[in-house]
């Protein structure tokens, strides 16, 4: 089991791939050399030709070597571009292995609680983002420091007051470029809060649609949305407006002209005086726009690294996250009973489950109920192990669920939760996931037993429909069914069942207690009712609330009890009544 550990940096995270990184940074300083000397022949060539009896020989010469020179750089920017790139997607690979490796260990509950789209992010966006970086990051380095510091070596070489002269600028550049980023972070932090502001107001004017076109008419929300649009444009405002000036004087001092000009007006006076050669003059014309150039690439690394060491940090957050011990054990249950001794369960510092002890008897059904927040969802998923029991133990035929290999444990556990989960994949292929080499006849029987089969057959391509494609809208009782339908193919001795709190139509609903019974005939049924009409007849009630078992026994017991059950029933049949009521009214006021 590892265990969290402090934040993961960006170095760490691509470390497997630092020797094919560090290579192609190699590569690419070795070409900028050759870049750069490319270009030290051309003043002499220039000298030569201007000089009273060019040796055209010479000049051939210095033409050959600067030829060489360029294409020697040529090849090492390709060569640079294509390890980084191999490595690129070497990490790639690497991480989208080792992170799916890592979730399939993990417990079900924490990925249930990130959610999937969280998940789709990291694996497929933030290790995308790792990708470029490592890719496109590796050529800026040579560009942000081997360049300069090569040409400020070679300038300082050839003249250094002329060299003072090429860099004058810099300084100026400097001083305008941090009046541009003063109070960057407090600025990037209101930003950044008007700009979620923006966003959470459009999510909720978005997600929300239902509540508000029923109550609201989208006046409060769009207002509200309007708000946080021009809290956000003014804050942008205020910033370009303190930022622009300084910003752009900045940005002009880094371009070429200014320091060409510089250095033309200075080197042609120093030429006139007889202080500057010609080619010395020309050298400095040609390479020092190299000094100032570097500014741009390293404004790009800080901010491609700024963007990855994010991604790092939410994939290191997955990979240090402490997945479930394993065991190697070949036990099997002795039964499909289950027996909770002494468990307490919570989620994190949440206490969500005390002291609870329980027995159910393998082919019994077994329903927890209780008020909202009780904790019946949580201990039906700790029989799965969604997650481990913090204190206590679960059994199922005698033997501690954390003594079961996984492959164990989901041979003799199905759960159909309200959540239901269907692949991109044929709908046959999703009801096969139950049972790898069923058979197409095994398929539709489970089918017809979960009441899927007739609405399955009058999809556009029946079984080979693919769930969740374009124009395939399956409606919530419909996946739930192809789930059960999965499960029953399982024939799992033991079922955890979520029941749906609200049913889309009677049909369906009556559809859906058809597929249950097909589901849970002779095996151990653990039901988390949320109404209580469908458990009138089940062996146990176990009722809940606080996290603790407050009764335990058959329905008629714990209304004679008169205690919580019996006052959740008199709500319920109220409720039914309250119901019935307003039926009858709409029926006679028609
Ligand atoms: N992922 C989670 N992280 C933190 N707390 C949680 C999480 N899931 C549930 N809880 C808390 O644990 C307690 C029990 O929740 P649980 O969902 O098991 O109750 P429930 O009886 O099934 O409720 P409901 O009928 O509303 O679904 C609640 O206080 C809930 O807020």
């Amino acid at each position: 089991m590892t265990t969290p550990t402090s934040e993961v940096s960006l170095w760490q995270i691509i470390q497997p791939v630092r020797g094919g990184i560090n290579t192609a940074i190699a590569i690419s300083v070795v070409g900028a050399i050759a870049g750069l000397a490319a270009l030290l022949p051309i003043p002499l060539v220039i000298d030569h030709l201007l000089s009273l009896n060019p040796q055209s020989s010479e000049v051939w010469r210095l033409i050959g070597i600067s030829v060489l020179c360029t294409a020697l750089s040529f090849a090492c920017r390709s060569l640079s571009f294509y390890v980084s790139h191999q490595s690129a997607f070497k990490l790639e690979q690497i991480l989208r292995t080792q992170l799916v490796e890592h979730l399939a260990q993990l417990p079900l509950g924490y990925i249930v609680a990130m959610g999937s789209g969280a998940i789709k992010k990291v694996v497929q966006d933030d290790v995308k983002g790792l990708h470029a970086f490592v890719a496109d990051s590796t050529p800026l380095i040579a560009r942000a420091y081997a360049t300069p510091i090569l040409t400020f070596v070679v300038l300082l070489l050839a003249d250094w007051k002329m060299t003072l002269v090429a860099v004058a600028i810099a300084p100026l550049g400097f001083i305008f470029m941090s009046l541009a980023m003063k109070d960057y972070k407090e600025r990037r932090q209101e930003y950044d809060l008007a700009n979620e502001q923006v966003n959470n107001s459009v999510v909720e004017f978005v997600q929300g649609m239902q509540v508000v076109r029923t109550f609201d008419d989208g006046t409060t929300s769009f207002v509200r949305f309007r708000q946080s649009l021009d809290e956000f444009t003014d804050k942008l405002k205020a910033w370009s407006g303190a930022t622009a000036v300084p910003g752009r004087i900045g940005s002009l001092l880094f371009e070429s002209l200014p320091v060409l000009l510089l250095v033309a007006s200075v080197g042609s006076w120093l030429y006139r005086q007889n202080q500057l050669e010609l080619s010395t003059f020309l050298l400095f014309l040609l390479l020092s726009p190299n000094l100032i150039g570097a500014f741009r690439p390293l404004m790009m690394l800080s901010y491609y690294t700024n963007q990855s060491s994010a991604a790092a940090k939410r994939l290191g957050s997955i990979l240090a996250e402490p997945t479930l011990p394993q065991s190697n054990a070949t036990r099997q249950p002795n039964d499909a009973s289950i027996r909770f001794r002494d468990v307490s369960f919570s989620y994190g510092d949440r206490l969500a489950l005390q002291n609870i002890n329980l027995e159910i008897p393998a082919g019994s059904i077994t329903a927890f109920v209780g008020p909202s927040g009780a904790g019946k969802t949580t201990i039906a998923r700790l029989i799965p192990r969604f997650w481990d029991v913090t204190t206590g133990a679960i059994e199922i035929g005698g033997v501690d669920i954390r003594e079961l290999t996984n492959d164990t444990l989901m041979s003799w556990v199905s759960f159909v939760f309200q959540d239901t989960f269907l692949l991109y994949d044929s709908i046959r292929e999703n009801i096969r996931l139950g049972k790898p080499d069923a058979t197409d006849a095994e398929i539709i029987a489970a089918a017809k037993a979960a009441q899927a089969h007739d609405f399955i057959l009058s999809l556009p391509k029946g079984y080979d429909t693919i769930a969740g494609e374009r124009g395939t809208r399956l409606s919530g009782g419909e996946r739930q069914r192809i789930t059960i339908a999965r499960a029953i193919l399982q024939d799992n001795p033991i079922v955890v069942l979520d029941e749906a709190t609200a049913f889309s139509d009677p049909e369906n609903e009556a559809l859906i207690q058809q597929a249950i019974a097909s589901l849970t005939q002779n095996k151990t049924l653990i039901i988390i009712a949320h109404r209580l009409s469908t458990i009138r007849e089940v062996d146990q009630i176990v009722v809940l609330d606080q996290g603790q078992i407050v009764e335990q026994g058959k329905h008629e017991e714990l209304v004679a009890a008169d205690r919580l059950y019996a006052r959740l029933w008199n709500n319920h049949q109220h409720a039914q009544n309250w119901s019935v009521q307003v039926k009858n009214q709409a029926v006679s006021s028609r």
